[in-house]
């Protein structure tokens, strides 16, 4: 059963440094209890897209498009219906989220606040439910009666997420979650937030410039570059066999999770991704890509279908369509004649498809 479906979002900010289109025209969907990760370099319009699915942008900030949460639009939703619904069927956890806790109020009261606020607890239900909370995420119950200095980073980071399972909802958007804190307690909090969601069925976006960490926790994967996505589907395939070059060039950038020799020679990304307020012609990213071809300076194509297994897997790269596959790129990576690719139109050709996942 579909729990999200995001229908063409686009995400403008209209600020005083002009218009900023951070996220453009994303489809995505997402089935109860699956997790998707969205990768991209900094800027890429993860965050942007994060918090468009419960409406938490600045005012400056446009959103269109359809984002359905179990079928209903976030974006025309009236704003009791928005309170609802955050919290009781999707919550958020931040990059950093821990020094988002109150330092001058117990643990136990910030975390029965959710509970009380949406009438799903009386006092006392909360307060059990709190030492209950608090368990799962392995702290002991006592740890309630504290305040947030009496706590480590990583410690801050669990409360963090048992305030998000607190009114058990259906899908937890999970943004840079563990990026504040030291390796050893990031593959803690990780591992934890994995085993939660699978143990109660929930749902998660999580949100990484890290995409071996994405592929460990998520079944799917989304690739953004300059606000588009570029390419999506199932983990394994997006991180060992990506279509499109922008995704490969990412997963070569980080060690692979458990591949000792991948963490001594992590291949560097060239180049920095474009200020969105002035994109390259054509796709964005080709002034950077190793395997452009002629016409990508002026051809923008969408999504495709680009794997070979049963589940969905797209990419938006001319390499992918047929009648370019296999032409020599401008830095002559692929074999036969260096020039115009063959079926170029100028622009995008055939069938684009619509994401399913
Ligand atoms: N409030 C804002 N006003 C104007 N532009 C913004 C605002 N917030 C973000 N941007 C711009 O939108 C683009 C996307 O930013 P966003 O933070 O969504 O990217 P990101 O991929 O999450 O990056 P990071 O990993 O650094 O958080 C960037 O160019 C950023 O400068």
């Amino acid at each position: 059963m579909t729990l999200l479906e995001l229908r063409d979002v686009t995400v403008t900010y209209r600020g005083t440094a002009g218009e900023v289109p951070a996220v453009r025209g994303v489809s995505l969907d997402l089935a109860a209890g699956q997790a998707l990760g969205v990768a991209g370099e900094s800027g890429s319009g993860k965050s942007t897209l994060a918090m468009a699915l419960l409406r938490l942008l600045p005012r400056d900030a446009r959103v269109s498009g359809e984002i359905l949460l179990d079928g209903e639009d976030v974006l025309t939703m009236k704003w009791g219906r928005l309170r609802a619904v955050r919290w009781a069927s999707a919550s958020v956890v931040f990059q950093g989220a821990q020094h988002a806790l109150n330092p001058v109020r117990r643990i136990e009261d910030q975390l029965a606040e959710p509970l009380l606020v949406h009438g799903l607890a009386t006092p006392a239900a909360a307060r059990r439910k709190v030492a209950e909370l608090l368990e799962q995420v392995g702290m002991p119950a006592w740890r309630a009666r504290g305040y947030p200095h009496e706590l480590s980073g990583g410690q801050r980071q669990r409360v963090m997420i048992a305030m998000a399972l607190a009114c058990s909802p259906r899908l937890i958007i999970a943004d840079e979650p563990t990026t504040a804190l030291d390796v050893m307690i990031q593959a803690q909090v990780l591992a934890l937030i994995r085993s939660l969601i699978a143990e109660h069925g929930i749902g998660m976006i999580m949100i990484s410039h890290d995409l071996s960490v994405l592929a460990s926790m998520c079944d799917r994967l989304a690739v953004m570059y300059a606000g588009r996505v570029v390419e999506s589907g199932p983990s394994h395939e997006v991180f060992q066999d990506a279509r499109h070059p922008y995704s490969r060039a990412l997963a070569a950038a980080f060690p692979t999770v458990g591949d000792p020799a991948s963490r001594m020679a992590p291949k560097g990304l060239g180049g920095d991704p474009p200020d969105p307020r002035h994109l390259p012609t054509g796709c964005s990213f080709h002034p950077r890509c190793q395997v452009s071809l002629p016409s990508c300076a002026s051809r923008e194509v969408e999504l495709w279908p680009a794997g070979g297994g049963p589940a969905p897997h797209t990419a938006a790269c001319v390499r992918v369509l047929p009648e370019t596959a296999g032409a020599q790129g401008e830095h002559g990576e692929e074999p036969g004649a260096h020039g115009e690719e063959p079926g170029a139109r100028g622009a995008v050709s055939g069938r684009p498809v619509e994401e399913v996942q």
